[in-house]
């Protein structure tokens, strides 16, 4: 396995030069662009890393996961999907477009920016702190790391500069998909993708879910076997934003991507997978990243088609 890593991580090196930093959220922009690392944690507890594996990224888009499956915990969801729906949308992660053209004006997934603000909204909690505390410490069983903080320069950066998620956020409010505060929901959102991993927090999120919930060294149910499924299932549908569709007929696994460069892919009953490579393509997605799990998937049969 040692070896396999090797190989495939000195393969996508060369790709990174095709992709670029993130940029619109300025902090972002002082990654590493040639960067890369990968964890991999099998169920057996195996934990095999290479390269850049313990650097510390945000995880952006990639709470989107870890939210949906607390805000399937907090509510019923049959009122979550009456606030977000299940269909890819087929647009860009932070795209407005469909908010007024949709016939419902509901965001199509919560694997896009308008559908997250949604779930975010859904976390329970008396008080703004209260549900700020209840998300870190989700995110921190579930990566099973105590020590997972909010970076709090990512975290200003993207307050200060988020003003096309703060328009989305009016409008969900206006069409009763959020109630509340809105600037309240946006900080929480803001915060959950500040949090700051490496990819080994990634591949234990990802053993998470692919153990159905269990967490497989202490046997605790972390998530729900039917919410860990719905989950997944949405990495496969919506996971790498408008490029989901290819991803999945090229891996075949569940994964979901952030523009921090992470990507954490989830094989049932396998494995977890954390990749990082800052460089990113076009639609926002780690060009290493993507390749890395491509070789993964045809040298280690990973398919889960
Ligand atoms: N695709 C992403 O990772 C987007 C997350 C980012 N924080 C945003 O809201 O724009």
């Amino acid at each position: 396995m040692k070896n396999i890593l090797k190989e495939v991580l000195e393969e996508s090196k060369k790709y990174t030069e095709e992709g670029n930093v993130a940029s619109y959220i300025p902090e972002l922009k002082k990654a590493n662009r040639d960067d890369v690392g990968i964890c991999i944690i099998d169920r057996y507890n195996n934990i095999y890393t290479e390269g850049n594996y313990s650097t510390k990224f945000t995880i952006q888009s990639i709470s989107k996961v870890i939210v949906l499956a607390m805000a399937l915990m907090d509510n019923d969801w049959s009122y979550v999907f009456s606030k977000v729906g299940m269909e890819p949308s087929g647009d860009p992660f932070n795209s407005i477009m469909k908010l007024e053209t949709n016939d419902t004006k509901r965001p199509n997934n919560p694997m896009i920016n308008a559908g997250a603000i949604v779930t975010t909204s859904l976390i329970k909690g008396d008080s703004a702190e209260e549900k700020e505390a209840r998300m870190l410490n989700f995110f921190r069983k579930l990566a099973k790391n105590d020590s997972l903080q909010i970076n709090y320069d990512v975290y200003k950066s993207e307050k200060l500069t988020g003003d096309r998620n703060r328009a989305m956020a009016y409008l969900l409010k206006n069409d009763g998909f959020i109630t509340g505060d809105v600037e309240e929901v946006l900080d929480l959102y803001f915060k959950q993708c500040s949090i700051e991993v490496d990819t080994v927090d990634l591949a234990r999120i990802g053993i998470n879910l692919a153990s159905y919930g269990v967490d497989i060294e202490t046997g605790e149910r972390l998530i729900r076997k039917d919410i860990s499924r719905m989950v997944k299932t949405f990495m496969v549908t919506c996971g790498m934003y408008d490029a989901s569709g290819e991803f999945a007929i090229r891996t075949g696994i569940p994964a979901k991507s952030g523009v921090g460069g992470g990507i954490v892919a989830s094989v049932p009953n396998t494995m977890g997978i954390g990749v990082y490579g800052p460089a990113l393509d076009k639609k926002g997605n780690s060009v290493a990243g993507i390749k890395i799990l491509e070789d993964l998937s045809n040298r280690l049969e990973l398919n889960i088609f």
